[in-house]
């Protein structure tokens, strides 16, 4: 059964923000847990029943999707709504609206190095980088004037310069314990990531009830006992302030 012309369809991406993130979307009236068995539940959409009053009055859709996909989905219209992480969205331009960020799935973007062989940074140096992120990893080392060449990588990028494969990687950093288990050492951090609520702009108008009623919701939810501040605040490595 599709939603009503008024229901909402939500991409959610699979894995460790939707976790952090179903808390949140209960307490918004979208409770997933409802029709969703967990992680072993292979269905990867659902739909949810009208709940008068809320953001999904008109019922809902939810598609369980990649992290890394949920802003095509968006982004094509498929799903008026998305949840994806800053780097996710840093990593490609796309015509979405980005009206909040929830403050889950909190780690930073970060240049890392063998700590028994570090390699200094200076300007128009040969330097090659393994990573997922090749747009922000290219942007940041150019601001320096270096220009490296990038290895991209899909997973375990911290065996690239243990391998030899690279000299340094750009990769998320949360607790820092694989940083610290493969004998890495965090240089720089180029960007702080949080979790965003992305919009559709066309979904915006078509639909602005649900969305504005969404996103007044989310807000509410966040500023009385949200998960922003203490997630964001763990993200960071000690001592550090402000934005990369
Ligand atoms: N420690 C972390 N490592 C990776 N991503 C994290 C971490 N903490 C938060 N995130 C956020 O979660 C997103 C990735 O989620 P997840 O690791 O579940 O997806 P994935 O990379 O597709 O998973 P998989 O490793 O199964 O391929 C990132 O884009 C980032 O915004
Ligand atoms: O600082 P930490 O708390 O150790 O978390 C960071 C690690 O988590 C992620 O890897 P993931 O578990 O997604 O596996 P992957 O290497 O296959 O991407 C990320 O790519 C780092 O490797």
């Amino acid at each position: 059964m599709a939603p009503r012309a008024d229901g909402l369809t939500l991409a959610l991406p699979k894995g460790r923000i939707l976790k952090q993130a179903l808390p949140l979307l209960r307490r918004v009236g979208i409770d997933l847990a409802a029709v969703w068995e967990g992680e072993h539940d292979r269905r990867l959409q659902f739909e949810l029943p009208p709940r008068p009053g809320g953001p999904v009055a008109g019922g809902a859709r939810v598609l369980l999707v990649k992290p890394v996909d949920v802003p095509t989905y968006v982004e094509h219209g498929v799903a008026d709504v998305g949840i994806a992480g800053a780097d996710t969205l840093g990593e490609e331009a796309r015509d979405l609206y980005e009206p909040l960020d929830l403050g889950i799935g909190a780690c930073r973007l970060a240049i890392a190095e063998p700590a028994a062989r570090p390699t200094p940074l200076r300007r128009g140096m040969a330097l090659r980088v393994a990573t997922k992120y090749p747009r922000l990893t290219l942007n940041h080392y150019r601001s320096k004037g270096i220009q490296p060449e990038i290895i991209p990588l899909f997973g375990s990028v911290e065996l690239g310069p243990i391998t030899g494969l690279s000299d340094q990687i750009v990769d998320l950093v949360e607790s820092g314990e694989t940083l610290r288990q493969n004998n890495l050492r965090e240089v720089e951090t180029i960007l702080y990531v949080t979790s965003r609520l992305i919009v559709h702009p066309a979904s915006l108008k078509l639909k602005q009830a649900p969305i504005t009623a969404l996103i007044a919701a989310l807000r509410d939810a966040l500023a009385t006992d949200g998960p922003g501040s203490s997630a964001r605040t763990a993200a960071r490595p000690t001592g550090s302030e402000g934005t990369a």
